[in-house]
């Protein structure tokens, strides 16, 4: 069965392997061997850098393929085997896996946006971590709109005194992580510009939501973060303050989900 899976691989995926298996890799087999992580320690020559380390191994195999296959390594269609660890930080799973065409925009949420991918991540540290914590203990939801902030600017309005107005804070700062926590209490979105500057708290959006497609049971927070993507450049980070996830939209659509529970 193990020969099955690995039989006839156009390429081979190691997710953040030690030097020794790289090699191992490369000696073995006549075909691509792809390092995916967020280093590349062993100055592998196809590097997948990713900005995070996806809690779902679903989500993090398809970023890697979706990667090489904008680094020309894959292609649609191609068969790659995937070896990485699951249950422990020992290598302990393989997984045959089929590379599809069109992305399910995980990848593109990173690489293709507005804003900068350090941005984007540092915004998901701040909602997972927020996730974790709550506040006082009480779990809370929170929207940050990223990138493009002023055409979000000019589709939303102020529910409150912006907190921000004056200030040069960048998501990141340890000093923001702690404003955002006190401001998330209240509603509205932040808003976030394409190098990371808090332009805003507190917005009310009103994206026109014609046509977005969103899963069913999320509210209007969620709908909102939708939309706005779809009318703007921008990306959206949610928190859920009802399920506690995390999630991301980019083009209206939902292209990744996270529980801050396994960070
Ligand atoms: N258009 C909007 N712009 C900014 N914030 C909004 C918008 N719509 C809703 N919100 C915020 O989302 C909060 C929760 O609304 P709602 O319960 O309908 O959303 P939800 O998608 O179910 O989110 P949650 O899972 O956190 O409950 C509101 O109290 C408000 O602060
Ligand atoms: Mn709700």
């Amino acid at each position: 069965m193990l020969d099955d899976i690995i039989a006839d691989i156009d390429a081979i995926f190691l997710f953040s392997p030690t030097p020794s298996e790289y090699e191992a890799a490369q000696s073995l087999e006549e075909i691509p061997v792809v390092v995916v992580g967020t280093e590349n320690d062993v100055d592998a020559e196809v590097f997948v850098d990713v900005p995070l380390e996806f809690d779902r191994v679903r989500d993090y195999i398809q970023f890697a393929l979706e990667g090489a296959t904008d680094q020309e390594v894959v292609e649609p269609g191609d068969e790659v085997a995937a070896v990485l660890s699951l249950f422990s930080d020992d290598r302990d799973m393989v997984a045959r896996v089929r590379v599809q065409s069109g992305t399910h925009g995980i990848y593109d949420l990173f690489t293709e946006s507005r804003a900068d991918p350090d941005v984007i991540r540092n915004t998901f540290d701040v909602a997972i971590e927020l996730g974790k914590k709550g506040q006082k203990g009480k779990p809370v939801g929170a929207l940050f709109v990223v990138g493009d902030a002023g055409n979000v600017m000019n589709k939303s309005r102020p529910l409150s005194y912006n907190p921000f107005e004056k200030s040069h804070v960048h998501v990141g700062d340890p000093i923001v992580n702690v404003m955002l926590k006190e401001f998330s209490r209240l509603d509205g979105a932040f808003v976030i510009s394409d190098s990371g500057k808090i332009v805003s708290a507190y917005r009310y959006l009103e994206p026109s939501a014609e046509g977005v497609d969103i899963p069913k049971g999320l509210g209007a927070r969620h709908m909102a973060a939708g939309a706005i993507t779809r009318d703007t450049g921008a990306v959206a980070v949610v928190l859920s303050e009802s399920d506690g996830m995390v999630r991301a939209f980019k083009s209206g659509d939902l292209v990744l989900e996270l529980d801050p529970e396994e960070y």
